[in-house]
């Protein structure tokens, strides 16, 4: 087999989120978040789980932080709770919310280890969804407000930020497609919502630069890569208009200054129409320090007359498939790395999130998930690859370092290199944290 290897200077990382691994939802002054509401609805959830609890993190940090120091890790992807700062979105701050996330950074600085924080992981104040959410421009102030706060509070600590995460998943999974907090189904809305949430991402980066502290901010877009069904002009634009949902729609703005005319025109035959207000896109376009990469998977499309947003299909030709039913497709990676370069040059890439979906157990202490291995070389090996291209990657983090609340699929969809029993609480450390620990050590792995 081959050695893949890596660049002396690359992070090595992990990657969670508030709401997905906290618990204590209503501890020490938090407010309820919209997925506090969203998982507490009947039929949202599978199995009705919801964050109540989860890896009880908030009480369990030291011992995830003795994980990650184990694991050789250098850097930690984790998200605020927004409303653990603000119960209310705006106003009032709730000291121990604070206090809690200082307690939180300063055990990993005292590791060693880097924080790499998300201001924004899906987790919304209800009390501002109730005034509108992010079709309210309002909300885009507070989110403002918030990080202006985050910054000044952990000047100093935190010095990798991320504004928004996945604003594709905030805008359209949530509000058009509809199977995450709030869970509305309107074209309208969620590309509205879309305009906003690259609006308050310009907004906090405004704040970051003013603020004149040190430290790098980005933002953490999703991406899935699509291969046209055949060479045929119609499966191409077919998978273009797909590939630009993910890519063009959230990237041109922030380093184009616009978005795609091509997806306007399609929208617009939608009915769908984007209020821009002058200065938006000035707010939007601003220099970012680098881009967070979220990648999953992907698929091949062709053309399909009036079928769906955008008038094509998936097509399974047989790619092995995860326990989420996701394709397993790492050429996607390296295509959508080597894409993102040629469009918007030589922006530092950290890859934010990589990882996958199998719920193997604990069977005499030890989780024997060699797919989740295969999955991680054959996408490490598609981003060493991407490097060798040339592409400015900086960092990846794999998604994730624990079993947690997987959204709309409750605890039933494990993407952990450490395995959570969710009765128990027990962390077990996965064949694939050995694994990772191993490449990280030696900066290479055997393919
Ligand atoms: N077919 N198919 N579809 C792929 C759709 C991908 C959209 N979901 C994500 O990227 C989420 C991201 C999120 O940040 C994290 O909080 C989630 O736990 C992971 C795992 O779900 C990923």
């Amino acid at each position: 087999m081959a050695i893949i290897e890596f660049p002396k200077d690359i992070r090595w990382g992990a990657a969670t989120a508030a709401y997905q691994i906290e618990g204590a939802a209503t501890k020490d002054g938090r407010g309820l978040s919209i997925w506090d509401t969203f998982s507490k609805t009947p039929g949202k959830v599978l199995n009705g789980d919801n964050g109540d609890i989860a890896c009880d993190s908030y009480h369990r940090y030291e011992e995830d932080i003795e994980l990650m120091k184990e694991l050789g890790i250098d850097i930690y992807r984790f998200s605020v709770s927004w409303p653990r700062i603000f119960p209310t979105g705006t106003g009032e701050v709730n000291q121990s919310g604070l206090q809690y996330y200082h307690d939180f950074v300063d055990a990993l600085l005292a590791n060693g280890i880097e924080p790499m924080c998300t201001l924004y992981h899906w987790d919304l104040p209800q009390a501002l969804q109730d005034k509108g959410g992010w079709e309210n421009r309002e909300t885009v102030d507070a989110f403002a407000e918030y990080s202006d706060l985050m910054f000044k509070e952990f000047d100093g600590k935190i010095k990798k930020w991320i504004t928004i995460n996945e604003p594709w998943c905030v805008s359209f999974l949530s509000n058009f497609i509809g199977i995450h907090a709030p869970g509305y189904q309107n074209l309208q809305l969620a590309t509205t919502i879309s305009h906003h949430l690259l609006l308050a991402h310009g907004k906090a980066v405004t704040k970051f630069r003013e603020s004149g502290l040190t430290g790098e901010i980005g933002y953490a877009p999703n991406l899935e890569w699509n291969e046209p069904y055949s060479n045929k002009q119609e499966d191409i634009d077919a998978c273009n208009r797909g590939m630009g949902w993910f890519i063009e729609w959230f990237f041109d703005p922030v380093f184009k200054g616009s978005y795609p005319q091509f997806m306007l025109d399609w929208f617009e035959k939608k009915g769908v129409t984007l209020s821009i207000q002058d200065g938006d896109m000035a707010f939007i376009h601003q220099p970012i320090d680098f881009v967070g990469i979220n990648y999953y998977t992907g698929s091949v499309v062709r053309y399909k007359e009036n079928h769906e947003l955008f008038d094509n299909e998936k097509v399974d030709i047989g790619y092995e498939k995860t326990d989420f039913d996701w394709n397993i497709y790492p050429e996607g990676f390296y295509k959508a790395l080597s894409k993102l370069k040629d469009q918007y040059g030589q922006i530092p890439i950290y890859i934010t999130e990589n990882g996958a979906c199998y719920n193997d157990g604990v069977e005499n202490g030890r989780v024997k998930d060699q797919r989740r291995i295969d999955y991680l070389k054959q996408h490490l090996t598609s981003l060493s690859r991407a490097i060798d291209s040339g592409v400015n990657i900086k960092g990846y983090l794999t998604w994730s370092l624990l079993d947690n609340f997987e959204w709309a699929e409750g605890y039933d969809k494990r993407f952990g290199i450490i395995h959570v029993d969710f009765n128990t609480l027990e962390r077990t450390k996965k064949d694939s944290y050995y694994w990772y620990k191993q490449t990280i050590k030696n900066g290479w792995f055997d393919m």
